[in-house]
């Protein structure tokens, strides 16, 4: 059977963390088991239980306290991501092995762990090794969803974008970069365009990223639950998850057959179970 990861991903204070808290309270309202690792080796705070947390492999403090090294942050960042991509053991053992895992990675967020370094990359290949099926959920501030060259740069490594401190004007222009035409946009922006080479250089970003569907957006508004159900059904799709549930037989209740609900006749029975039980 599959086990199921999502890389939450996204600068520096996008809302990772935050995300994932909202996830999680989400999976128990609608009875859904998720867990969540903090890979963030310098994270200080987060609300939400770990199955696993990488401070207790490596943190950055100690790596910068410790005077053979030297390091500063971003260096004792890299420093620890490095440690642990040689030590993936030490995920594995965390995460044992429960058939249908769905497990949220809370990542760092500087960006040279993506662009420069191969540890995320190696991440992803050992998770696939294990039977993961990976996500990758990259979060954008929502400013950046409102103006088309902010957006442009957002969207460069984009999924969702929070929502609630923007205004009802605000959210409503958030509509058109969900599905954007970038040549459009850039009409609408040409005449702020006063070099001619940004101009050339904005147009073909803005093709690239049209003509080949390099980035899709989904708005991601925590005090929304119908708004982050509708994010994780997109994700569970990218993903397959519940691909092998299959429906149960009507259940014929004796007593009043005419009051049974819907959720009677649609219990969800993953395949594999033998005893039946439902699951959740
Ligand atoms: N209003 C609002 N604030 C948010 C939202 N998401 C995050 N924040 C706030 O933004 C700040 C940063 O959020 P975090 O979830 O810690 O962001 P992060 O990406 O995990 O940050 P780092 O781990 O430091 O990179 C916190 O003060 C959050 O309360 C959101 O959807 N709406
Ligand atoms: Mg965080």
């Amino acid at each position: 059977m599959p086990r199921f990861a999502q890389l939450v991903m996204g600068p520096a204070g996008s809302g990772k963390s935050t995300y994932c808290a909202t996830m999680i309270q989400h999976a128990q309202a609608i009875n859904r088991s998720v867990q969540v690792v903090n890979l963030d080796p310098a994270a200080e705070y987060f609300e939400y239980p770990v199955m696993a947390d990488i401070r207790e492999l490596i943190q950055v403090d100690d790596v910068m306290e410790d005077d053979s090294l030297r390091f500063g942050p971003n260096g004792g960042l890299v420093f620890c991501m490095e440690y642990f991509a040689n030590n993936f053991d030490w995920l594995e053992e965390c995460l044992g092995h429960v058939e249908d895992d769905y497990i949220l990675f809370d990542c760092p967020g500087q960006i040279e762990l993506y662009t420069h370094l191969p540890v995320m990359k190696q991440l992803v290949e050992q998770l696939q090794q294990w039977e993961f099926r990976v996500c990758g959920v990259f979060l954008v501030d929502s400013q950046f969803m409102v103006e088309t060259f902010k957006f442009i740069s957002g969207v460069m490594a984009a999924l969702s974008a929070m929502m609630d401190l923007l205004s009802h004007k605000a959210k409503k222009e958030i509509e058109k970069y969900l599905d954007p035409d970038m040549y459009s946009m850039m009409e609408d922006n040409s005449l702020t365009l006063r070099s001619k080479r940004f101009e050339k250089l904005t147009k073909a970003i803005c093709g690239l990223i049209d003509d080949y569907s390099m980035v899709r957006f989904l708005p991601f508004d925590r005090t929304d639950e119908e708004g982050i159900s509708i994010v994780l059904q997109h994700i569970d799709f990218s993903i397959q998850y519940g691909e092998d549930l299959e429906f149960k037989e009507p259940k014929e209740t004796e007593e009043d057959p005419e009051s049974s609900t819907n959720e009677d006749y649609f219990q969800i029975k993953r395949m594999g179970d033998s005893d039946g039980t439902q699951t959740p």
